[in-house]
């Protein structure tokens, strides 16, 4: 067998395994444990009364241990990978990864099991008397024929799903990457002859799902270590694989070869030659799924049929159908809705999810997580990837529905589209927090022109804004540039139909963006023919006087560039808002604690104490856009009068402004940040303090001090940034950061949409003032 996994890759992995520290894992508390009240309430006496209420209803284990959010990955390594029997003990890297997989891409906490057994009367017992500790259970490379009769038994005996990841994980993929081929090929999957490699675990799964889909029993090849599975075969046969022995002479995988539409491999490496394929019916389908070396390489498969489609189980190849696109999400789903099992109907709703999502226009964390090459459905993106991030939105909500639907659901959900947006949590951090303005957005949608119409992460933003109906977008930039992006990037938006254009080199409203130029910026110093060179170069300047004039409602801009150039075109040409004297940054941090505002984080660099209360009061209405209470701590290195320096004066300078002007506001200071944060720290220090709870809104002295601790945040705790927000502009506009990634884009649209129509009910209301 071709080692097919380069020295460097083996190396590496090695020492990923072994720094900085052994494996790969580790188990986490989820609650505090930092004196003694907590050491009794988590441990002896305490815990006594969790243990009684679960002994009195078992239920209650759901809501007191975190059984309902842990699953058992569980093998007795019998069949690790393509690997082979390498025993219990050296499966154990496949297992902690599964474990990973499952946190990374669902939240479920795993606990790997690895168990000296293949006797399976004893496995099972072994098994089954997990009951108690878990939600559900994984069963993983344990080997045909036995591990049909341990997942039977299993099934029967307990009352949480069990799913062996290899049969059911595998063939739900399969079916899903099979559906799409068929599809593209344009035939019908009761038609097309199918040819197996391998009649393991994951080979009768796979066939027993796609007979389930339509395929025929008298069209499936199978062919094992000992050849064809054929009538009249004794050796190696077992009652699962007879069901496929075909009435025949061929005996060799190269004899049932020819006119196959399908090949699925899921044997082992190097088992399929080039000149097999030869035969095979045209635009064949070939899934060497074997790990890690497929039973052929995509490059010879291609080679030697151009026109076929190719899938591996590796992250390294296009097409990667492995079960990693299945696991995390069925068992979300099913431990969601409390199953009692994953039936037939589940597995259906899965094939059906991914298959649907393949079909979908790529996300942008795709492309990022593929060097910016994300493919569109078609040959080379016949399912979705690992990482798209859109796997659990879909997957998770169509198994619960179907696990409701057939009755296995013990804690049916009542909101199936309120259980679809909390999974949100998972992928898109920004999703909880930002979901009041994407709703008030969408209700609304408002123009919104964007500076740097051909870069990608605006076309891939537009692309979900359009299809979510946040705004109604519009580009500058060159309409064949535009136009040759959205193909590349597989996007599905079209010029004119989801969003308009501003070709900046030929635009019919070009001399009357000049004169408003001139008009807007001639006392700042910008000459006639100034403007005429800027409004045919400078798209920040195109789109201000597109905002200005009224031709639209927001402006996005500064993906590239300076960030001071882009203020100062704002300011010339939108201008501010009346009262305002200066404008602020204010920016969204959401961490795994919780969502904080800092402000200002890019534009004032020592704002004295006026313009710390007039940005305060102006974060303040923002941040309730957000359907949160403000809770406004004013920063400093020392906590309320305990220090004289400038700074910390000037803090308190502005709270006395702040009460003055806005006494309804919670807001206290100047403190430390740790007294913000934390209201026991507070009291310590202020036992009288306005300020309840935590704060959310950080105000910060200057601008070092606001953007350290927002990059701070931002890497150390592994933050989500939303913003910067931009506050002060006549009309809303905003200056990215060249870090802004598509989703930051969204994210920033639907702020200016809501500010966009909240300045159009001030304009209404001023109106309906005046007409009064
Ligand atoms: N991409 C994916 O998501 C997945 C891939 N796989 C891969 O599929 C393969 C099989 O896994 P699984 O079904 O769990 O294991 P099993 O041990 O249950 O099955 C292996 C099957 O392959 C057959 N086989 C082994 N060597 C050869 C060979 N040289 N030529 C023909 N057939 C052979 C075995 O035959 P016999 O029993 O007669 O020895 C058996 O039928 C592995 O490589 C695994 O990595 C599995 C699950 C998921
Ligand atoms: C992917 C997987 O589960 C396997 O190869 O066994
Ligand atoms: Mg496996």
């Amino acid at each position: 067998m071709a080692d097919n996994i380069s020295q460097d890759l083996k190396q590496g992995a090695l020492f990923y395994h072994r720094y900085p520290r052994p494996g790969k894992l580790e188990i986490q508390p989820t609650k505090p444990l930092g004196n003694q009240r907590d050491l009794a309430l988590a441990y002896s006496p305490g815990v006594a009364a969790p243990c009684e209420a679960i002994a009195a209803d078992p239920a209650e284990a759901a809501n007191l241990t975190s059984r309902q959010n842990l699953v058992a990955v569980i093998t007795n390594g019998t069949a690790v990978l393509g690997l082979g029997d390498i025993g219990p003990l050296a499966s154990k890297p496949v297992m902690e990864g599964k474990a990973v997989l499952f946190k990374k891409f669902s939240g479920i906490d795993v606990f790997d099991i690895e168990i000296a057994e293949k006797n399976v009367d004893r496995l099972v017992d072994v098994i089954a008397a997990l009951e108690p500790t878990f939600g559900g259970i994984n069963l993983e490379d344990i080997k045909a024929p036995e591990c049909f009769e341990v997942e039977e038994r299993l099934k029967s005996r307990m009352d949480i799903p069990v799913f062996h990841d290899d049969q059911h994980g595998t063939a739900i993929i399969v079916g899903a990457a099979v559906t799409n081929a068929l599809e593209l090929a344009g035939k019908r999957i009761e038609d097309v002859k199918i040819v197996t490699s391998g009649a393991g675990a994951a080979a009768l799964a796979c066939l027993n799902l796609l007979v389930s889909l339509g395929a025929k029993r008298e069209n499936i090849w199978v062919s094992d270590i000992e050849g064809v599975v054929h009538d009249g075969r004794n050796e190696l046969m077992d009652r699962w694989k007879s069901v496929y022995a075909q009435k025949t002479d061929a005996r060799t995988l190269a004899d049932i070869m020819p006119d196959a539409d399908v090949f699925l491999g899921v044997s082992a490496g190097g088992v399929l030659k080039p000149e097999f394929l030869a035969k095979m019916a045209p635009n064949p389908l070939i899934m060497a799924l074997a790990n890690p070396y497929p039973e052929i390489m995509p490059e010879e498969a291609e080679a030697a049929r151009p026109d076929a489609m190719i899938c591996t189980g590796r992250s390294d190849f296009p097409n990667q159908v492995n079960n990693v696109l299945c696991f995390p999400y069925i068992f979300r789903g099913a431990l969601d809705v409390g199953a009692t099992t994953i039936n037939e109907e589940m597995k259906a709703a899965a094939v059906k999810a991914i298959a649907g999502l393949a079909r979908e226009a790529p996300s942008e964390v795709v492309a990022r997580a593929y060097g910016g090459e994300a493919h569109p459905f078609g040959k080379k993106s016949l399912i979705p990837s690992p990482f798209d991030p859109r796997l659990i939105l879909r997957i998770a909500p169509a198994v619960a529905k179907a696990a409701m639907d057939s009755g296995v659901a013990k804690t049916p959900l009542e909101d199936l589209e309120a259980y679809a947006d909390s999974l949100g949590r998972f992928v898109f951090r920004s999703g909880f927090i930002m979901k009041p303005l994407f709703s008030k957005a969408k209700a609304n949608p408002k123009r919104v022109i964007y500076a740097e119409g051909e870069d990608e992460r605006v076309l891939r933003a537009v692309q979900v804004i359009v299809e979510e109906g946040i705004a109604q977008p519009i580009l500058i930039g060159r309409p064949n540039v535009v136009e040759a992006r959205i193909k590349r990037y597989g996007l599905s938006m079209e010029i004119g139909r989801h969003f308009a254009l501003v070709n900046p080199e030929d635009d019919p409203r070009y001399r009357d963006y000049v004169a408003t130029y001139v008009e807007a910026a001639g006392r700042k110093g910008i000459t006639p023919d100034a403007a005429k060179t800027l409004v045919r170069t400078n798209s920040t300047v195109i789109g201000a006087l597109a905002v200005r004039r009224g031709d639209a409602d927001a402006l996005i801009c500064g993906l590239e560039g300076r960030f001071e150039s882009r203020l100062k075109h704002i300011k010339d040409i939108i201008g501010l808002s009346p009262g305002v004297r200066e404008m602020a940054a204010l920016s969204l941090v959401i961490t795994s604690k919780g969502a904080y505002f800092l402000a200002d984080t890019h534009v004032q660099p020592d704002p004295n104490a006026e313009e710390i209360a007039d940005m305060t009061i102006a974060c303040a209405s923002h941040v309730r856009r957000f359907g949160l209470e403000p809770k406004i701590a004013l920063l400093s290195h020392a906590d309320f009068g305990a220090a004289n320096t400038r700074s910390a004066r000037k803090m308190r300078d502005a709270l006395a402004l702040i009460q003055e002007r806005a006494p309804e506001l919670e807001v206290d200071g100047e403190m430390q940040a740790d007294a913000a944060l934390s209201e026991m720290i507070r009291e310590r220090v202020n036992p009288n303090s306005r300020l309840k709870g935590e704060a959310n809104i950080l105000i910060m002295p200057n601008l070092d001090a606001a953007n350290i601790a927002f990059q701070f945040t931002r890497i150390l705790a592994d933050s989500l940034p939303v913003g910067p927000i931009l506050i002060g502009p006549a009309k809303p506009a905003h200056v990215l950061t060249p870090s802004v990634t598509a989703r930051g884009i969204v994210n920033l649209t639907a702020i200016a949409v809501v500010e966009a129509q909240a300045a159009e009910e001030d304009a209404d209301a001023a109106l309906a003032e005046r007409v009064v």
